[in-house]
């Protein structure tokens, strides 16, 4: 069967900068693959080969077995910009309606308006939505040619929590229906939502290729602030990385936060003033990253 994403060796360089360093992917029909990576990281221009926005400068990349840029395939999948750009003039309607027109097989925008929650702002003018709601509207706009692919670039940003549910429910009907899914996220909590399988990138290239929970269990995400010496923090099984901060204290990234408090208890390292919270999604994949250097 054709394959809906297949990326061979693939690297795109601007300038000096390699964006994407020599990336093999692929993606069967019907996986939602999550791509996680920090700023810079390279998955804009992985997705820009994918949509067949820019061509690599080495390697190959196929969109259903065949070159990104034509038409004929591109029809065939729905994408959302990075930075919304809806039609200030139209209603959220006739935005929908005009994109509608561009597909073979759209999916009635009536049904497009239930699916992502849109009814309240369906009669009003896109500019004057606000930056959430023009959100939801561009990623509704990425499923009205009934897409057999979706390529989504970080979906939510700037959303609430609800209206970011919202959308999670409609990608996950989209996806449950057979939807092929690519979404990228700053957030672990939106990839842990909504994908199976999790690709992280950094520097361009890709450093881990796996089903969540394996991926998950490399990362530390948990943070620890004490008061401690860092030397004998760094003997503790459970402390993956371990620095002294600028308040003078030590963080400590962990995957489970419980497992290191219980060592560090038992081995009668003292300590004051303990403080868990949740890494940065930056510090849980520090663990991947350095991984990687090694
Ligand atoms: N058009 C361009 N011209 C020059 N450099 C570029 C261009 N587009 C991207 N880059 C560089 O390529 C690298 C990868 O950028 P890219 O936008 O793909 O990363 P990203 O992982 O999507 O980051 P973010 O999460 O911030 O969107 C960065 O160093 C960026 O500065």
């Amino acid at each position: 069967m054709t394959l809906p994403v297949s990326v061979q060796n693939a690297s795109k360089s601007f300038g000096d900068v390699v964006a994407v360093d020599d990336v093999t992917l692929d993606l069967r029909a019907g996986e939602c693959l999550g791509m996680l990576g920090p700023n810079g990281a390279g998955k804009s221009t992985l997705l820009s080969l994918l949509l067949g926005l820019r061509r690599p400068t080495a390697g190959r990349v196929l969109l259903f077995g065949g070159d990104p840029g034509d038409p004929a395939f591109r029809q065939r999948v729905g994408s959302t910009p990075q930075r919304s750009a809806v039609p200030e003039a139209l209603r959220a309607r006739e935005a929908l309606e005009i994109v509608s027109a561009h597909y073979v097989t759209p999916t009635p925008v009536d049904d497009i308006i239930d699916e992502f929650g849109l009814g309240e702002v369906a009669r009003k003018q896109c500019g004057s939505l606000s930056g959430g709601w023009q959100r939801r509207l561009a990623v509704a706009m990425a499923f009205v040619g009934t897409p057999s692919l979706v390529v989504l670039d970080e979906p939510t940003t700037g959303l609430d929590v609800e209206a970011r549910t919202t959308l999670w429910d409609a990608l996950r009907a989209r996806h449950a229906a057979g939807c092929t899914i690519i979404v990228t996220s700053h957030h672990l909590e939106e990839i842990e939502a909504l994908a199976q399988r999790v690709v992280v990138m950094d520097g361009g290239r890709v450093l881990a290729d796996d089903d969540l929970p394996a991926v998950l269990a490399r990362v530390s995400r948990r943070r620890v602030a004490l008061r401690a010496d860092v030397r004998q923090l760094e003997s503790l099984d459970a402390a993956s990385d371990v620095r002294a901060s600028d308040d003078g204290r030590a963080t400590v990234l962990t995957a489970d936060a419980d497992a290191f408090v219980r060592e560090l208890v038992a081995s009668g390292i003292p300590f004051s003033d303990l403080a868990v919270r949740g890494a940065t999604l930056e510090e849980a994949f520090l663990t991947i990253t350095k991984g990687s250097e090694r």
